[in-house]
């Protein structure tokens, strides 16, 4: 697929389907060759285009002329593609009369800070960021997250620079080589965000200066960062192997806590001294029992699959309010910002697969912060006792109830399947949805959920399930929780009763549950 960068200034370039690497608000793609059946479409000259149309991107978004010289920063995660990414975007700007701050191995929330943070000496702040992450997805693929100080950039930017980037790459193969003018400048940047963070949890302790001191933590910064081919497993703290492996180190290392992120940090969960994990739903019910000390009575913006238990918890317990809304980070931020604007006051924004921003931290999405916030609790606990432990934290979740039983099932719709009938599968998949509705609403044991902003959220048998579109993929998720594995296979039948006419949805992974 890469093109053929020879010693003429003629290059020949493959036609690249360039808006095929959108992923909602990211870029992603495949960079490295080797992996059967997923050919490399971010190549080198690809990242470049992308690059300098971000460039043009945000020239326009500041109503710069072209003659203002920008600052953009770049940072990466630990693949193994991150190097040759870097100088493809890093030549892409400057090629475009812009400047390149190299931030070298970074986190993404530390890549939309730079956008804010006032330091002179640091050449901060950016006037944007790009991220070339993949976050918790495997070794060969990699990606890119932009951001200004308005945040991460939504799906029609994204759009709008692919476009972009697209006769950037065509027109490319007709200029050759371009003068690099702008300046390149490496700043050593995630010290100073480690320090602001070092400071918040010193802050919360009374200004202690080693306030953690005499706590054993063990951490998992996405299975060995330094690596960049995540040999042990995939690097996210939902991945039922990722926690196994971290319980398992601080069990055997008798640690008081364990922190696991995804390889760009924007993802991240805990685990208690007696092995509990803190992830998923304990997560969110964690920090919003520590945000709701803070703010009494607030709303927490959450993603769609969060459970009923959660809902009980954060209402009746914490006496806040639960706005269960859709599937994505992003959404859920954005939510969130959408409710304070209109005078509904959130200061937490958080889904169950680890993302996590705060009001108070910009509506960063930062797995580290999520985990500052854990520490400052630790840390002021200890104020009062310095032999307390992970405990403190545990407590807070006491009195969540939870599912005996919690599955989530991934039904594919195969897009070349003649039931499609040349139709997309998001078509598809909205029929499917559709028709299981109506299911619903004859059978007397079912109930919809009388609020939902995605999907069929349905009740019953003591449990819930959820079925709904992927974000991203040909694929419906459907979660289902339930107190025994009888009642989940009910819920369960329930939905392949509904989905059996599709013949392009492969119900294989739920007969394969059903029959357990
Ligand atoms: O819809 P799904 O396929 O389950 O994916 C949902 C996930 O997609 C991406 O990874 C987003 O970054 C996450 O915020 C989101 O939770």
């Amino acid at each position: 697929m890469a093109a053929t960068q020879g010693a003429s200034d003629v290059l020949s370039i493959d036609k690249v389907d360039f808006l095929k690497l959108q992923n909602g608000s990211d870029i992603r793609g495949v960079a490295i060759a080797g992996v059967e059946g997923e050919p490399v479409n971010l190549t080198e000259l690809v990242a470049e285009a992308i690059a300098t149309a971000f460039a043009a991107w945000l020239l326009n978004k500041k109503k710069a002329d072209g003659l203002r010289r920008l600052r953009i920063s770049v940072g990466h995660d630990s693949r193994i593609s991150a190097h040759k990414l870097q100088n493809a975007i890093t030549h892409g700007i400057t090629a475009a009369g812009h400047d390149v701050l190299q931030f070298g191995l970074a986190s993404t929330p530390a890549m939309f800070n730079s956008t804010l943070t006032e330091d002179a000496i640091n050449h901060c702040p950016a006037d944007g960021g790009i991220m070339i992450t993949a976050s918790h997805l495997p070794y060969n693929r990699n990606g890119f997250k932009f951001f200004t100080s308005d945040g991460g950039l939504n799906k029609t930017d994204i759009k709008d620079i692919l476009e972009r980037a697209s006769k950037v790459y065509e027109e490319s193969a007709h200029c050759g080589k371009q003068e690099q003018t702008g300046v390149v400048t490496h700043v050593d940047y995630m010290s100073i965000y480690a320090s602001d963070l070092v400071q918040a949890v010193r802050k919360s302790a009374g200004n202690k200066e080693k306030p953690l001191e005499g706590l054993h933590i063990v951490v998992d910064a996405g299975n060995g960062a330094g690596l960049g081919l995540f040999p042990n497993h995939i690097p996210n703290p939902e991945d039922k192997a990722a926690m196994e492996a971290i319980t398992q180190a601080v069990l055997n290392n008798k640690a008081d806590l364990g922190i696991i992120f995804d390889t760009d940090v924007d993802r991240s969960a805990a685990v208690d001294s007696s092995g509990r994990e803190l992830n998923r739903n304990r997560l969110i019910a964690l920090m919003s029992a520590i945000v709701l000390e803070e703010h009494p009575g607030t709303t927490v913006v959450t993603d769609s699959v969060t459970s009923d238990g959660l809902t009980a918890f954060i209402e009746k317990k914490l006496g806040g309010k639960h706005h269960r809304f859709k599937r994505g980070y992003k959404n859920v931020i954005d939510e969130a910002i959408r409710l304070n604007s209109t005078g509904e006051e959130s200061h937490l924004a958080m889904e169950t697969s680890g993302h996590g921003a705060l009001k108070e931290n910009h509506w960063l999405d930062d797995g580290a912060y999520t985990m500052v916030k854990l520490l400052n609790k630790l840390a002021g606990a200890r104020t009062l006792n310095p032999n307390i432990g992970s405990k403190v934290l545990t407590d807070l979740v006491e009195g969540l109830e939870e599912a005996a039983v919690t599955v989530e099932i991934r039904l594919k719709i195969d897009q070349n399947h003649a039931d499609l009938k040349g139709g997309s599968f998001r078509d598809y998949g909205e029929s499917i949805l559709k028709h299981l509705e109506s299911v619903i609403s004859k059978d007397p044991n079912l109930n919809k959920a009388p609020k939902n902003h995605e999907g069929v959220r349905v009740s019953g048998y003591g449990g819930w399930f959820m079925l709904r579109l992927s974000l991203h993929d040909p694929v419906l998720p459907l979660n289902i929780e339930a107190q025994s594995k009888n009642d989940a296979m009910k819920l369960g039948l329930a939905v392949l009763a509904a989905a059996s006419e599709f013949s392009a949805l492969d119900t294989t992974a739920l007969n394969k549950f059903l029959q357990q």
